[in-house]
């Protein structure tokens, strides 16, 4: 359904250049459920507008929908749907008038998108509120009428851009439910950005991580987070200064990889989580370091980040992110 190939784009403004997008190759199979995660300023958003015609690339190939992205930019907008990060719905229009125009810039008749449009109202959970302005919805319902609009012509392939970007969890947990009835009752194939752990893991039958442009790592929830292989020892220690002794005593534990230390934080991998974690407390204990937390859990898709770029993705949304150089010309 996506074959990209070398795909890039720099953003340049006199001598500076950003390099958001350095090459990316991927593939998606019909039916799918596609997560492509990264923190912010990796080059989601930037490699969603290419594939969507929204913006050119600066290099590379790619068939979205079947349609060449280069020679045939107009059958791909025909067939994909694409929903932004901001959604495009006018905060005074009516819910419903939305989705017929919408409809009607894709050449369905006013009774044909007046139907189609009430059915994706009552699949979306959006019933009774055809009439409703958006600005008085919540934003739940907001980002579903977003994704109705999206969806009004039927399109094989849908693009979602952070679809639950500041919703509460609880409408966030009920969208992943749409989404996922998206494929299962009509076998729409789905792509979508996001920055949430849980999100792509919950959500996604494949996961592509992206940082700095590139991709770093791809594959199911289950076989990254096996990639990371053994348990993950996490200590907090009380006195920061005290962080480097800590990670000395997690890297002499039995089959223990060399720990990352991230602000008061030491995380390091081991093979057997239990046995391991009993020893470090002795060893703590005999140290004299006191620490304000221990843990030995499975591996998270955090720690594929982390193992794979030496940042935590939570830390890594939690710093501002760079700002945007000025866009000049393609
Ligand atoms: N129009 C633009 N002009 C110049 N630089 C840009 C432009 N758009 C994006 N960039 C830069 O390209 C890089 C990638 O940005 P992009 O928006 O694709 O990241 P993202 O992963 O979608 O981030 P977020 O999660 O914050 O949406 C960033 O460094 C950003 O500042």
């Amino acid at each position: 359904m996506i074959h990209a190939r070398g795909l890039a784009r720099t953003f340049r403004k006199r001598k500076q250049e950003v390099h958001a997008v350095v090459g990316v190759d991927l593939d998606v199979a019909p039916g799918e459920i596609v997560g492509f995660l990264g923190p912010n300023g990796a080059g989601k958003t930037t490699t969603l507008r290419m594939l969507t015609t929204l913006l050119e690339p600066t290099a590379g190939t790619a068939t979205v929908a079947g349609c060449d992205l280069i020679a045939d930019p107009v059958g791909v907008r025909r067939r994909i749907g694409y929903v932004s990060q901001s959604g495009s719905t006018y905060p005074d229009a009516r819910a419903g008038e939305e989705v017929v125009d919408h409809a009607r810039l894709y050449g369905m008749s006013t009774a044909d998108a007046t139907a189609r449009g009430k059915q994706l109202f009552r699949e979306l959970d959006l019933e009774g509120l055809w009439e409703r302005q958006p600005k008085a919805m919540s934003g739940g319902q907001r980002r579903r009428l977003d994704i109705a609009v999206g969806l009004i012509h039927v399109p094989e392939l849908v693009f979602l851009d952070e679809p639950t970007t500041g919703l509460d969890p609880q409408a966030r947990a009920n969208l992943w439910t749409h989404i996922r009835g998206l494929r299962e009752e009509r076998g729409t194939t789905v792509f979508l950005t996001t920055h949430y752990l849980d999100e792509a893991d919950a959500l996604c039958d494949r996961i592509l991580v992206i940082d700095h442009g590139a991709i770093v790592a791809e594959g199911t929830p289950d076989a990254l987070k096996s990639q990371v292989g053994g348990d993950v020892l996490t200590v907090t220690v009380a006195d920061q200064a005290q962080a480097g002794d800590v990670a000395r005593l997690v890297a002499d534990l039995p089959g223990a990889e060399t720990p990352q230390v991230v602000d008061d934080r030491i995380v390091g991998r081991v093979r057997n989580g239990g046995p391991a974690l009993v020893e470090l407390v002795r060893a703590l204990d005999r140290a004299g370091i006191s620490v304000s937390g221990v843990e030995s859990r499975r591996p998270s898709l955090d720690d594929v980040f982390l193992q794979l770029t030496g940042r935590s993705l939570r830390d890594a949304e939690a710093a501002p992110a760079a700002p945007a150089a000025e866009e000049v010309t393609v």
